[in-house]
């Protein structure tokens, strides 16, 4: 490394709200003869356990004041930290002003995200905003050749390490990785503050919209092996796969974060005290079976019989705490991930027979009607919607044709048209007694849905060794409105009684006297369901 690229410290400025691994810093930078400034807060922690401090407002004479709005936005501090070390008149202005300098920053920032998640008041809001701490993240950042800036406890490490390494001196390329991440860190910072305000302001869209995140988890690889993909958190905190502790198994991977988050999802949509045990499997974002059952058992079992081919290798989400006997039929065959509020002791021995099988436990189950929003990139930009947070029993039903459905098939309906909105347009979902028993996903047309749906059906029925279609006394729902009659025509054929859809089509009279003719029941939902 050419000499050049190391630079010593000598004083170091420290002012943190998070002051964990506080003391420990300090004594190593002691320990590297490093004078160091502190602010009030940090500088009463480091004093109290012995350490040697120079308080901001001694080091500037000018005191801390209004509430601490302004500590550290002082020339003398900036000066320090901006001031070009190699630059005659930088250091000309800073001996006449009498500014020493300022070799290492660090800062953590008031906890505006966190008093935000706790549902503070917009003034406490408000007051959390940090002014003086990022401001000095971005002085040092920007003076990286001579300045170390450290905004995250886990960096103290290195840097302690660098300075014990090189003699009180660090290494450019360390400096320039502090200096990307504190950028990083004030970015996110400001987009969590702009997302706040303008949720306060009412604006869903404001005219500039900033995404902050924290990578939690780089994968192997993305969607394909030549793909390069990683997990940024938010501050969103919803329950799911990203904050799941997992229990046994090997790293998730892109696909497996993004079928698992399908998967559970769809499975919340069933609160276990209204609908009792609940099991979704999915295949590539797409439920390949759900089932509600009077056990945990019951419903992965059933599920399992909707398509017992695509079940292979797939993610498990359950409603309800895994128990043994559901563990027991799960480990039969190769799944790749289970994902449940909890487990039990005895369940948790059965899976770990299964080494390379992932169990996720999340504590709970996310609420279906959050609200949030959902973000896609396109060339040229993002697409930015609500999340689809209606629920089946919101919508105001109505059945448009002269046969009326049963109770058991009203219950069946709206189970479908559930399972429908978590299927990938067009989406027809056959059910016969809680139980999907034909899912066709994906089409360019629904008509091939619907025949798809069909041949599931009878394929599902054909490997339980029944004669007769499952879809035989089914009912079927589909996401949007059948724009003709021939994709309800097929749901008749396959022996479907009943059928859900939003209507809304031009021709929803012909697709009503159709299902008239055909003898089905027909109900309507007002409510669209499209998934890409
Ligand atoms: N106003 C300022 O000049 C200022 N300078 C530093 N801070 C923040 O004060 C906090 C540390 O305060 P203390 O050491 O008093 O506990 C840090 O989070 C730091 O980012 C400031 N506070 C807010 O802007």
């Amino acid at each position: 490394m050419p000499a050049s690229d190391l630079q010593p410290v000598k004083r170091a400025l420290i002012s943190v709200s998070d002051k964990a691994g506080l003391i420990d810093l300090g004594n190593a930078l002691i320990a590297q003869n490093i004078e160091i400034l502190s602010t009030g807060g940090s500088a009463k922690m480091l004093q109290d356990a012995g350490i040697s401090v120079t308080e901001v407002a001694d080091h500037t004479h000018f005191p801390e004041m209004m509430d601490g709005r302004v500590k550290t936005l002082h020339p003398k501090i900036h000066g320090g930290i901006l001031g070009l070390r190699d630059n005659d008149d930088h250091m000309a202005a800073m001996d006449q002003h009498d500014i020493g300098p300022i070799d290492l920053v660090v800062v953590n920032l008031y906890p505006f995200e966190e008093t935000v998640a706790k549902g503070a008041d917009f003034h406490t809001c408000i007051e959390n905003i940090d002014i003086g701490g990022p401001a000095m993240i971005r002085s040092a950042a920007k003076n990286y050749g001579f300045v170390n800036v450290v905004v995250d406890s886990e960096d103290y490490g290195p840097v302690v390490e660098e300075l014990m390494a090189h003699n009180g001196k660090t290494s450019i390329e360390l400096r320039k990785r502090l200096a990307a991440k504190a950028y990083a860190r004030t970015g996110a910072y400001d987009a969590a503050i702009s997302s706040w305000y303008a949720t306060q302001l009412g604006e869903v869209f404001p005219d500039r919209m900033v995404f902050g995140g924290t990578r939690q988890q780089i994968m192997r690889y993305g969607e394909n092996p030549h793909q390069q993909a990683a997990f940024y958190s938010n501050d969103e905190n919803r329950i799911g796969v990203a904050s799941s502790t997992q229990l046994q198994g090997k790293e998730l991977s892109y696909n497996n974060f993004n079928d698992t988050d399908a998967a559970f999802e769809l499975v919340a949509e069933f609160d276990p005290n209204v609908f009792g045990p609940a099991c979704a499997i999915i295949k590539h974002a797409n439920p390949c079976g759900v089932a509600l059952g009077s056990t945990l058992a019951e419903a992965y079992k059933s599920a399992f019989a909707c398509d017992t081919t695509s079940a292979f290798g797939g993610i498990i989400a359950l409603n309800q705490t895994l128990d043994m006997a559901t563990a027991e039929e799960i480990v039969k065959i190769f799944t790749e991930v289970i994902i449940a509020p909890d487990a039990d002791d005895d369940a948790k021995a059965v899976i770990a027979s299964k080494k390379n099988l992932r169990l996720l436990l999340t504590g709970g189950l996310p609420e279906p009607t959050t609200s949030g929003q959902l973000i896609k990139s396109l060339a040229g930009g993002y697409l930015v919607q609500d999340r689809d947070n209606q629920l089946t029993a919101q919508a105001e039903l109505q059945v448009v044709s002269q046969k009326v459905p049963t109770e058991q098939e009203l219950s069946d309906m709206k189970f479908a048209f559930t399972v429908a909105k978590h299927v990938k347009s067009n989406a027809i979902v056959y059910v016969r007694d809680g139980v999907t028993v034909g899912i066709g996903a994906g089409q360019m047309s629904r008509v091939d849905s619907s025949k798809i749906a069909a041949s599931k059906a009878l394929e599902a029925a054909q490997n339980a060794g029944d004669e007769i279609s499952w879809a035989k006394g089914s009912v079927v729902a589909s996401d949007a409105f059948f724009p003709f009659a021939d994709g309800l025509l097929a749901a008749a054929e396959a022996g479907a009684t009943a059928v859900i859809q939003p209507g809304g089509s031009m021709r929803d009279d012909d697709v009503i006297k159709a299902a008239d003719a055909a003898g089905l029941a027909m109900v309507l939902t007002g409510m669209r369901h499209f998934r890409h």
